[in-house]
């Protein structure tokens, strides 16, 4: 005879440390050409497009009451500027307590977003869909990983999963059983 499986219970339930009067806040940032996704190159960045990667987010986040604010852009000082709003220069209350970032091809040339994600002090996770390391040496050097608390490449669309999920247990302690 067979024990019954445990009943499916991956996450647990939002920790009773939350403080439940603040509204939480997630940033996901995604820089330039990666509206394209789901149409460029999908060899490299795969199938899923940006709606459907920030939808699955926002849906996931949601279910602890934490909001996901998401912002794309193919400019470099739009993404500066949100960055300084939803980071630095909102009101206390409205500020992210962490950002997600894919800066795209900016990851490599861009100075101005280190600072920005420097002077708001908020946390941040780095992801690529590609495995930057696999591909032309340009792509190896980032001005932002070594102010980063991780960087995730190389595992497609999941790789934005892994990071919600790292915020989650780790501001929020809402963890996924192991
Ligand atoms: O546009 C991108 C996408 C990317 O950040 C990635 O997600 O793999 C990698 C960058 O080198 C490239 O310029």
């Amino acid at each position: 005879m067979t024990s019954p499986s445990p009943s499916p219970s991956p996450v647990k339930p939002a920790n009773e440390n939350i403080d439940k009067t603040l509204t939480h806040k997630l940033l996901l940032v995604n820089g330039v050409n990666l509206n394209l996704l789901g149409k460029r190159e999908p060899d490299i960045y795969g199938h899923t497009t940006l709606a459907d990667i920030e939808k699955r987010l926002i849906a996931r986040a949601a279910q602890y009451g934490i909001e996901l604010i998401c912002v794309q852009s193919n400019h470099e000082g739009k993404l500066v500027d949100e960055i300084q709003h939803h980071g630095l220069l909102a009101d206390k209350a409205a500020q992210v307590d962490a950002i997600i970032i894919n800066p795209a091809a900016f990851t490599h040339t861009s100075v101005a977003l280190r600072d920005a994600l420097l002077a708001t002090q908020k946390p941040f996770i780095e992801v690529h869909l590609s495995n930057v390391h696999a591909r032309e040496s340009f792509r190896q050097h980032s001005y932002l990983s070594d102010v980063a608390v991780g960087v995730i490449c190389g595992l497609g669309h999941l790789g934005y999963q892994m990071a919600l999920t790292y915020w989650l247990d780790n501001l929020y302690s809402i963890t996924l059983e192991g």
